[in-house]
C-alpha cells in the first residue's frame, strides 16, 4: 500500500522523553502556538495539528506528553502508551512515529527509539537541539546512528523554526516511497533487566556515533554551583520572588493609572451621551463599573507573568523545583507536585489537571486538594484593590515598597498554608514514608526567547480579557439588577440600594459573616464572586456605583470600612474556595463528589477561622 503525496492524510505522532522539544517541533511543523517550557511535563494532553509538506502531502500531527518508556507508570503515560499502540478506541491510529531525541542527552531518547521499533510502525528519528550540541562542540554522526538503529535519522533545531528543510524533505521522501502499513506489535512491557540492557545498548550507539569535546565545566554547571547551593539557593529564590512583587507594584502603577483614566473617560462619555435612566445605569454603573474595575489590573498580571515566563525559559524554574523538592518532600508532597503547583499561580484549573503526571494516587489527590491555595491570577485584582485601599504606598527604606512587600507576603501565605495543609494531613493519616523525590534532569540555561515570552503574555492577556468580557460582564449586570430593583418607596429615608434585592441578600448573609467583620455589601459581592474571584471586585464596584459613590473604588472602601474589615477580607481570599470552575475540576479529576466537598469544606473553614482571628486582632490593635 502506498500513500501518494496529497491523496490522503498521513498521521504522525511525536514521541520522546520529557523536555526534548516535541512541542517546539510540533509548533514548527504545524505553525501552532502550543505552550513550551524549559522543564519536564509541560505537555499533559494530546494536541493535534495539521500541516502540508513542501511536497504537498497532508499531515495530521499529534503532540504527546513526554515519556521515557511505553512502560506506563502514571495515568498520562498510560494514555501515551495506549495511543501509540493503538489500543485506545477513541484514538485514531498513526502511520508514522516521529521519535524526538535530545541531542544533548541522547541516552533516554535512543533507548526509547529502540523500544518503539517494536511497535510495528515506521519510525523517523529526529535529533533535536542540534544547535546546542554543536555549540558545545558535541559531534554527532547521524548516518552512524541511522545504521545502528536501522531507522532514518534527521537533525533539527525546533525552536528556530528555520532549517526545517531537511526534516520536511525526509518526511516527503518517506511518504513518496510509501509508508509500510502497520505490522502487528511485538512490544511487551520491558522488565527492569531489559531496560538496563537497552540503556547499555544506547550507550554503545552513543559511543560509536557521538564525539564529546574535552570536558570543561559548562556555564550551567558553574551557575548551578551557586544557584543550587543549599544556603545561597533558597536566598536567591526568595530575593527573586521578592523583586518580582516589587516590580508588580512599582511597574504597574503608571499603566494602571492610564487604564483607569481610560475607563473613567469611557464612563464619562457614555454618561454624557445617554439620558438619565435605567439604560444609562445598566451600562455605566453595571457594565462599565464592573468590567472596568477588573480590567485595570491587567498590567499587574502581565508583569507577574513576564517574570514567570522569563524565569521559566531561562531554565530557572527547574532549579526552583529542585530547591523546593526537599521542603515539599517533608510536607509529604511528591516532587512532581511542583509543576502543578507552579501552574496554579496562573490558575488552579490547569494546575489541577497537570497533577495527572503524578503516579501515586494519594500524592496526586493531595496535590489537587492544595492547588487552589496557590495564589491564582484571579486573586491579583482582589489583592491589589484591597492593598491599594488599606496599605499606605510608602517605602520602608532601601527603596522597598510596603505594598509590594504585603503582596509578596500574601503569595507566601498561600504557599506556606498549602505546605502546612499537606504536612498536617500527612500527620493526620500517619503516612510515614517521605514522598518520592523529584527525578528531574536540570535543563541547561538558555537565553529566553522573546517570541515565547511575548506569546505567553498574549495568551494570558487574552484569557484575562475574555473573562472580563464574559463572566465578569454578566455578573456585573446581575449585581446591578439586584442592587437596583425593587425601587425604593417614594418616602424612602435611606439610600435606594438599601431597599434592593442585593440588600436583602446581604442582610440575609450578614449574621453568618458579620463575626468576621464583613459588611452586607461584601456579602453581596461574595455570592456572585463564587463564579470567579475577580467578580467580587466588579460586584463591589457596581454596588458602590449604584450607591452613588464616584471616584476610585479603593478610596471609597478605605473611607467606609475599618482597617480590620479590609484585612479580614484579604485573609478570606487567601483561603476561601471562591471559584466554581475550580470546584468542578476537582470533582472531575478526583472523580469523586466526596473529595470535592472535602476541599470546599476545609478551605471555607480555614478562611472563616483566619478571617475571624485577623478581624479581631486588628480590631483590638486599632481600638
Ligand atoms: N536551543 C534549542 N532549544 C530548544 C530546541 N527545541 C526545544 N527547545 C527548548 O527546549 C525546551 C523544551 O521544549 P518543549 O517543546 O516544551 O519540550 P517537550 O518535549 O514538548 O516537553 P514536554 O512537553 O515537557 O515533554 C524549551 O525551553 C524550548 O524552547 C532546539 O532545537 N534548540
Ligand atoms: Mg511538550
Amino acid at each position: 500500500m502506498t500513500a501518494d503525496a496529497g491523496d490522503r492524510v498521513t498521521r504522525i505522532a511525536l514521541v520522546g522523553a520529557p523536555n526534548c522539544g516535541k512541542t517546539s517541533l510540533f509548533n514548527a511543523l504545524t505553525g501552532a502556538n502550543q505552550r513550551v517550557g524549559n522543564y519536564s511535563g509541560v505537555t499533559v494532553e494530546r494536541k493535534i495539528g495539521m500541516a502540508t509538506t513542501p511536497g504537498g502531502a497532508s499531515l495530521r500531527i499529534t503532540d504527546l506528553p513526554g515519556t521515557y518508556s511505553l512502560r506506563a507508570r502514571s495515568p498520562d503515560e498510560a494514555v501515551t502508551r495506549d495511543v501509540i499502540l493503538g489500543t485506545r478506541v477513541d484514538a485514531e491510529p498513526f502511520d508514522l512515529l516521529m521519535v524526538v531525541v535530545d541531542a544533548t542527552q541522547m541516552r533516554p531518547g535512543l533507548r526509547l527509539a529502540r523500544e518503539l521499533a517494536d511497535v510495528g510502525l515506521p519510525l523517523l528519528v529526529v535529533v533535536n537541539m542540534i544547535d546546542i550540541a554543536r555549540h558545545r562542540g558535541i559531534d554527532i554522526d547521524l548516518d552512524r546512528i541511522a545504521s545502528e538503529l536501522g531507522q532514518p535519522v534527521v537533525a533539527s533545531t525546533a525552536v528556530r523554526r528555520a532549517g526545517m528543510g531537511a526534516l520536511w524533505g525526509r518526511i516527503d521522501g518517506l511518504i513518496a516511497a510509501g509508508l509500510p502499513a502497520r505490522q502487528p506489535t511485538r512490544w511487551a512491557a520491558p522488565s527492569a533487566h531489559q531496560l538496563r540492557q537497552a540503556l547499555r545498548e544506547a550507550d554503545r550507539v552513543i559511543a560509536a556515533a557521538v564525539t564529546l569535546p574535552e570536558h570543561r565545566r559548562s556555564f550551567s554547571e558553574k551557575v548551578d554551583a551557586v544557584v543550587l547551593n543549599p544556603f545561597a539557593g533558597p536566598v536567591i529564590l526568595l530575593v527573586l520572588m521578592f523583586l518580582m512583587f516589587q516590580a508588580v507594584f512599582a511597574g504597574a502603577a503608571p499603566l494602571m493609572d492610564g487604564l483607569s483614566a481610560l475607563v473613567d473617560a469611557v464612563s464619562g462619555a457614555v454618561s454624557a451621551a445617554l439620558p438619565e435612566g435605567l439604560l444609562r445605569g445598566l451600562i455605566v454603573d453595571g457594565a462599565i463599573a464592573g468590567v472596568g474595575s477588573v480590567i485595570v489590573f491587567l498590567p499587574q498580571i502581565l508583569i507577574l507573568f513576564a517574570f514567570i515566563l522569563i524565569l521559566e525559559d531561562l531554565g530557572y524554574m527547574a532549579r526552583a523545583a529542585f530547591l523546593m523538592d526537599r521542603i515539599m518532600g517533608h510536607a509529604g508532597l511528591h516532587g512532581r507536585a511542583f509543576i502543578p503547583l507552579l501552574s496554579s499561580f496562573a490558575c488552579a484549573i490547569p494546575g489541577i489537571m497537570s497533577a495527572r503526571v503524578i503516579d501515586d494516587e494519594r500524592d496526586r489527590l493531595m496535590t489537587i486538594l492544595i492547588a487552589p491555595l496557590m495564589t491564582c491570577s484571579a486573586r491579583i485584582p482582589v489583592y491589589t484593590l484591597l492593598i491599594g485601599a488599606f496599605v499606605p504606598a510608602r517605602s520602608i527604606g532601601f527603596g522597598i515598597g510596603l505594598q509590594g512587600l504585603v503582596m509578596f507576603a500574601l503569595f507566601a501565605a498561600g504557599v506556606v498554608s498549602a505546605l502546612l495543609v499537606a504536612f498536617a494531613s500527612r500527620l493526620l493519616f500517619r503516612r510515614r514514608e517521605i514522598a518520592a523525590p523529584l527525578m528531574l534532569d536540570l535543563p541547561d540555561y538558555k537565553v529566553p526567547q522573546l517570541r515565547g515570552v511575548v506569546l505567553g503574555l498574549w495568551q494570558r492577556a487574552r484569557a484575562f480579557l475574555r473573562r472580563a468580557g464574559t463572566i465578569i460582564f454578566y455578573a456585573s449586570l446581575v449585581v446591578w439588577v439586584l442592587s437596583t430593583f425593587p425601587y425604593a418607596p417614594a418616602d424612602a429615608t435611606e439610600p435606594a440600594i438599601n431597599y434592593s434585592f442585593a440588600a436583602m441578600i446581604g442582610h440575609l448573609l450578614a449574621p453568618i459573616l458579620s463575626p468576621i467583620g464583613f459588611t452586607w455589601q461584601i456579602c453581596v459581592a461574595l455570592v456572585p464572586g463564587m463564579a470567579a474571584r475577580e467578580v467580587a471586585v466588579a460586584g463591589l464596584s457596581t454596588v458602590y456605583a449604584v450607591s452613588g459613590g464616584d471616584g476610585a473604588l479603593g478610596t471609597a472602601l478605605a473611607a467606609q470600612w475599618p482597617l480590620a474589615t479590609g484585612v479580614s477580607l484579604i485573609v478570606w481570599y487567601i483561603f476561601a474556595p471562591q471559584c466554581l470552575s475550580t470546584i468542578a475540576v476537582i470533582r472531575r479529576e478526583t472523580a469523586s463528589r466526596r473529595w470535592m466537598w472535602v476541599s470546599v469544606g476545609y478551605m471555607f473553614a480555614l478562611a472563616y477561622v483566619f478571617s475571624f482571628l485577623a478581624y479581631h486582632l486588628v480590631s483590638a490593635l486599632t481600638g
